[in-house]
């Protein structure tokens, strides 16, 4: 028996025949997402890995891009909560940083079903960290990138990116582009395989790329013996999931220094006044 879910106000879900279907549905502030949105993805994806009738789960958005990463303002909140008193420095930053970052990595690396993501613009920070995590990637046009902005915002990497990247993009790609806050662009991802299909449709039609992603996707999957798929994954899967299960430690343990010294908070704080930009 499945249990129930809570709402959440800025993910929708839903299940259709083998597909269980995660949708980002905040587009004017460009589907941030707050600690308590990332639980509530890494709780979804577990719903999606306890039905035996599902066998992809799918994340899609809406707008023009995809998602911009961790809410700046989520962030200066915690920062300003005098409802929690916390013991330390460390004890808040284990609970609003750690806790959440290592729950939402782990529900994505240990996730049964193909992770199929729609990219229907660009991805950052955690958000850009768990499509790198995704089993198939399809793109609206080659207008999409990821980036990673953590020499930007006084972080190192997180969300399995010093597993997947390498990995999906080789070592000294993924060196100049996390070193130097450049994105991974179109080309890179195309050159790389990191995108199956580019759907090459406006920017503006985030919902008719969703719509004609699943269309082709119900036709790829007729006739197939779907526990098959699910077995492959399982296959691929075990070539790297020490290597990640070890970076999501070694990440999140290794940023929690960054945020006691304060240094992310300054430059989250500067993103949110706009006194600091990302170069794209
Ligand atoms: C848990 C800790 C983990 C951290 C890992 C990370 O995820 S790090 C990544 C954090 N995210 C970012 O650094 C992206 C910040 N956003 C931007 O740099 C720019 O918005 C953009 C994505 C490059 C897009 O620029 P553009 O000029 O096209 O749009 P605007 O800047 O005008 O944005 C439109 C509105 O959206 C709001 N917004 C965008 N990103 C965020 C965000 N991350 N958090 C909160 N709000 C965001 C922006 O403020 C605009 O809203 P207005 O009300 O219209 O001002």
């Amino acid at each position: 028996m499945l249990r129930e879910i809570r709402q959440n106000e800025k993910i929708s879900y839903h299940i259709e025949g083998p597909f269980f279907i995660i949708r980002l549905v905040k587009p004017d502030n460009l589907n941030a997402l707050e600690g308590e949105d990332y639980i509530y993805l890494g709780e979804l994806l577990e719903l999606a890995d306890k039905n035996s009738d599902v066998y992809f789960t799918i994340l899609q958005s809406t707008g023009r891009f995809f998602s911009s990463g961790a809410d700046f303002k989520g962030i200066a909140r915690a920062q300003m909560d005098d409802g929690v008193k916390y013991a330390s420095e460390t004890s808040k930053w284990l609970s609003n940083f750690v806790a959440r970052n290592v729950y939402v990595t782990d529900a994505f690396i240990k996730h049964s079903k193909v992770l199929v993501c729609c990219l229907n613009g660009p991805a950052i920070g955690l958000s850009a960290a768990l499509v790198a995590l995704c089993d198939i990637v399809y793109s609206i046009n080659d207008k999409v990138y990821l980036l990673y902005p953590f020499a930007n915002l006084g972080l190192i990497t997180e969300g399995g990116t010093s597993v997947s990247l390498p990995l999906k993009f080789g070592p000294n790609a993924t060196y100049e582009r996390l070193v130097f806050n450049k994105p991974f662009k179109y080309d890179i991802m195309c050159q790389n395989g990191f995108i199956s299909k580019n759907f090459r449709m406006p920017s503006s039609d985030a919902e008719a790329f969703n719509e004609e992603v699943l269309k082709e996707l119900r036709e790829k999957v007729e006739g197939l013996y779907l526990p098959s798929c699910l077995g492959m994954k399982k296959l691929l899967k075990a070539n790297h999931i020490d290597s990640f299960n070890k970076i999501n430690s070694l990440e999140v343990n290794g940023s929690l220094q960054y945020w006691v010294d304060g240094e992310p908070l300054r430059r989250f704080g500067q993103l949110s006044s706009k006194e600091r930009k990302h170069r794209l």
